[in-house]
């Protein structure tokens, strides 16, 4: 599907960053550590979110290495 404006809004389920980065879980701290609340309805699984009023859906990676990284979501 695709994103309007910064996908706030963005309820879809993709799961794989632009540069190939597996999402983390929004329910778990690793490898990352975070202060986002799991509990938030839209945090679900390791889906491509931007609560945090950025340009682009984002996530946490399952790499060590990569703490976040952006979604490739087409726009609208
Ligand atoms: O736990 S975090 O959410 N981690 C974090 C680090 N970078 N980001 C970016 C995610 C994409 N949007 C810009 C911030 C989030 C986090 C948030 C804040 Cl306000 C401060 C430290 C911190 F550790």
């Amino acid at each position: 599907d695709c994103i309007h404006c910064n996908g706030e809004d963005y309820r879809g389920k993709a799961s794989i960053t632009e540069n190939g980065y597996t999402c983390q879980r929004w329910d778990s701290q690793s490898p990352h550590s975070h202060g986002y609340n799991p509990d938030a309805s839209y945090l679900e699984e390791n889906y491509c979110r931007n609560p945090d009023g950025d340009p682009r859906p984002w996530c946490f990676t399952t790499s060590s290495s990569k703490r976040w990284d952006y979604c490739a979501i087409p726009r609208c």
